[in-house]
């Protein structure tokens, strides 16, 4: 095929320079030679491959998800499918868990930056969850990076130089299995065009991870099997049989056997909970479990609940995993998981080690065992851990409850959860409304989107992890009070959440944040900008779907045309 390039200005010298691309392909981000490493013109040949192959199967999925939308806004529920039942009672089972990650007791994640990779992979967890998804802004330049970072990591020479500190990080001789989270399907990749549309954010982020990592990651990380991956935010099995296909394209590219890319399903949207078989059943021969994506599963219960002013939730702090309909969203899934052979993974406790105050840090670590010890015993086969600080505490915790078996797959096959019904699922869950969950919800989500809109992904805020998943709690419940005008609880006076209730609410919070982080650095951050798009997107007729999807415009950046809408 003829090639052409796509040509960019060079900044400083007054010459061009370009990614050599194949016919098709037209590149929007800023040149670097690194890049032009990862891009090159075979790895894009092969993206857009997979583009095109799969581009009509990707539109019709979104279309049947803009459906059931409208079916839930109706007043309809989620559900089992009547039409799949022979799936869910058939007796199959997975292909085996392969013997590299038969033990995933703490997987620790985090994004795709240098040095939080090589801190990740020495953490002494037994997997790297490596992502490309909530916990990153994904600009040109972190993706980008991000895959020359993994490149470098899978290839064992990656190392980072903190000049500031003077220390140099570098991998230990043992490290933790790499698992990489590219992002969901409905996220463009507006800096790659194909064939004159902007290129899925996830087909990038797989196509360029896989086609230069394959063949060394099976030597060193797979033991024959892999790359493995983490599949993000799906909505029903019909998603899980396009990335299956997906996988077998780029399986025969490479030449290796079906069923050697492995890959976890975060169960983290409500429909999704009621397909659960249905999916692992569409990814048999390439699954390696499914997880408990706790915080969007809760963002997903108010985004299919938007029309429903009788399931409003409680404040957001108070959505933890001992509501009933979240313990049965995490029983279910160890019952199916281990039904079909395959590991049933934990979710992700929100705190984060306090360095400043010792008691603050004793009763955070211990909100973490008490989460992990009721994963453990429910038979969760691993967990997530948010920081390395937290390993240790969350290692002593499965070793004790899982002693030396690798996993719990066969041992806690949790029969009663078969009883688990639709009702279970969706139970309204308890608890209050009130000014000072609004107030939080507001606080965090503004400066998330700050920090977002510059480049960083996953925050501390308030001892805590806020990611584009926890993030988004606190936007679609700020958006639902707002529309029902809901009454809060707790001052005794009935206040309801207005239009001007809010708008005071969104003043006093930039107030205080300005307060809490100091003059200089609120003004020379993106907190005002942040303001308006959380602030429009609390307030919109219509709820977005995706809080990151219009704050993407707000970070593409065509080169050398300027920044760009999609
Ligand atoms: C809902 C979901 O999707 S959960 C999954 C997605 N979310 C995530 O992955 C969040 C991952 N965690 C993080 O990003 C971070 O831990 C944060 C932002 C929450 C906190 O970060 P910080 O406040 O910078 O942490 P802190 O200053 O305590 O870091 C101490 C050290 O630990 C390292 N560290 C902290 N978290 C991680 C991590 N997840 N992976 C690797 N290294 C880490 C830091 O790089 C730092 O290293 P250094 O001492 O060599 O400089
Ligand atoms: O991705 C994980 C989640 O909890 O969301
Ligand atoms: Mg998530």
């Amino acid at each position: 095929m003829v090639g052409f390039e796509s040509f960019v200005e060079a900044p400083s010298k007054e010459v061009k320079v370009g990614y050599d691309v194949p016919e098709g392909v037209d590149i929007r981000g800023r040149f670097d030679p690194d890049f032009a490493r990862i891009l090159s013109k075979d790895a894009l040949q092969f993206v857009a491959g997979l583009q095109r192959e799969f581009r009509g199967h990707i539109r019709y999925a979104m279309e049947c998800r803009k459906e059931a939308k409208m079916r839930y806004n109706n007043g309809a529920l989620p559900g089992f499918d009547p039409a799949t039942k022979y799936v869910r009672e058939g007796e199959w089972v997975c292909a085996a868990p392969p013997p590299a990650v038969a033990d995933r007791r703490v997987e620790i994640t985090g994004p795709v930056e240098r040095k939080m990779i090589i801190n990740a992979l020495n953490s002494g967890a037994k997997v790297f969850m490596a992502d490309f998804e909530d916990a990153l802004s994904p600009s040109w330049e972190n993706l980008m990076r991000g895959q020359v970072n993994l490149r470098d990591a899978v290839n064992g020479t990656i190392s980072f130089h903190d000049k500031a500190r003077n220390r140099v990080y570098k991998l230990n001789e043992q490290t933790a299995k790499l698992f990489v989270r590219p992002r969901g399907w409905h996220l463009p990749e507006a800096h790659i065009f194909i064939d004159g549309e902007p290129a899925t954010g996830c087909l990038v982020d797989f196509g360029l991870y896989f086609f230069h990592n394959w063949s060394a990651f099976r030597k060193t990380q797979g033991q024959g099997f892999g790359p493995f991956f983490y599949l993000p935010k799906m909505e029903h099995s019909r998603e899980a049989r396009i990335w299956n296909s997906v996988f077998e394209r780029a399986e025969k590219m490479a030449g290796i056997e079906k069923g050697s890319i492995r890959a976890t399903v975060l169960i983290e949207t409500l429909p999704a909970v009621f397909q659960m078989d249905e999916i692992l059943y569409e990814l048999r021969d390439h699954s390696v479990g499914l997880n408990c994506g706790r915080w969007d599963y809760i963002f997903s219960y108010v985004k299919t609940f938007q029309a429903h002013p009788d399931r409003l939730l409680p404040d957001r702090v108070l959505v933890g995993m001992t509501q009933h309909f979240m313990r049965s969203y995490s029983d279910l899934l160890i019952r199916t998981c281990h039904r079909r052979g395959v590991h049933a993974m934990g979710g992700m406790a929100a705190q984060i080690p306090i360095r400043d105050d010792s008691k603050a840090n004793e009763a955070a670590l211990d909100l973490v065992r008490k989460d992990k010890l009721r994963e453990v015993r429910a038979g969760h086969d691993g967990t997530w851990a948010a920081h390395p600080g937290l390993i240790p505490a969350i290692m002593e915790v499965f070793n004790d409850n899982m002693g030396n078996k690798a996993n719990q797959i066969q041992s806690v096959k949790r029969e009663d959860a078969a009883n688990l019904t639709e009702g279970d699922l969706l139970q309204i869950p308890r608890g209050v409304r009130t000014m000072d969950g609004l107030r939080l919800n507001t606080r965090v989500g503004i400066q998330y989107v700050a920090a977002w809109l510059t480049g960083t992904g996953s925050v501390p805020l308030y001892n805590l992890m806020e990611d584009a998943a926890t993030a988004e709690i606190s936007r679609v419940q700020n958006w639902q009070w707002l529309k029902y005008g809901v009454e809060l609880d707790g001052d005794g006076l009935g206040v309801k959440v207005t239009r001007d209730l809010f708008g005071r609410v969104v003043e006093e919070e930039m107030a205080r944040i300005e307060r809490e982080i100091g003059k200089d650095k609120f003004q020379k951050g993106m907190y005002k900008e942040a303001c308006k798009i959380f602030t429009r997107q609390c307030t919109a007729a219509v709820l977005d779907d995706f809080l990151t999807l219009d704050a993407y415009n707000h970070i593409v950046i065509h080169h050398p045309k300027g920044s760009s809408r999609l």
